[in-house]
């Protein structure tokens, strides 16, 4: 889709590097706009930023944050790319090579939440229980 809504319908190379963009673009929009998880994972994501600058974490822990923050965003985004090549592919027919594909794309989404959870209660954690 073009920024505007209106499907562009181009299929050749990009002829500059602000068509490039605009095309990123879109995508991350697609991404909110029909990914519900996306949009969950932004929020906690925000929630965690807004804990990090109340709770005055270091710049260090920062990095760590911002990390964990981007590699679930980076997953659910590999995910996403990975459901709609599948649906594409083989549409509303049963395969269990599309099951097996969804599945480990799903499993990696899992794998980043992990890491963040444990970067989150190794910084976040002592850092409030020294608050209360
Ligand atoms: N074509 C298919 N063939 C076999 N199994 C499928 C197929 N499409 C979906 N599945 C199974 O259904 C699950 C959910 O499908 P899908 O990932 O499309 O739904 P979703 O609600 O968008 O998932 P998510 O919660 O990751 O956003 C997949 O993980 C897979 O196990």
């Amino acid at each position: 889709m073009g920024s505007n809504d209106k499907p562009t319908r181009q299929t050749g190379k990009n002829h500059a590097f602000l068509q490039s963009l605009g095309h990123a673009w879109d995508g991350l929009r697609s991404l909110f706009h029909y990914e519900r998880n996306f949009r969950k994972h932004l929020v906690l994501g925000a929630v965690t930023l807004i804990l990090g600058v109340a709770l005055q974490v270091s710049l260090t822990d920062w990095l760590w944050l911002v990390m964990a923050i981007f590699l679930v965003l980076f997953s659910e985004t590999l995910n996403t790319i990975v459901e709609a090549v599948v649906d594409l592919v083989v549409g509303t027919t049963y395969h269990d090579l599309a099951k097996r594909a969804k599945d480990i794309a799903a499993g990696g989404v899992l794998l980043a939440a992990f890491f963040a959870v444990i970067v989150g209660a190794i910084i976040l954690l002592p850092a409030l229980l020294k608050r209360f």
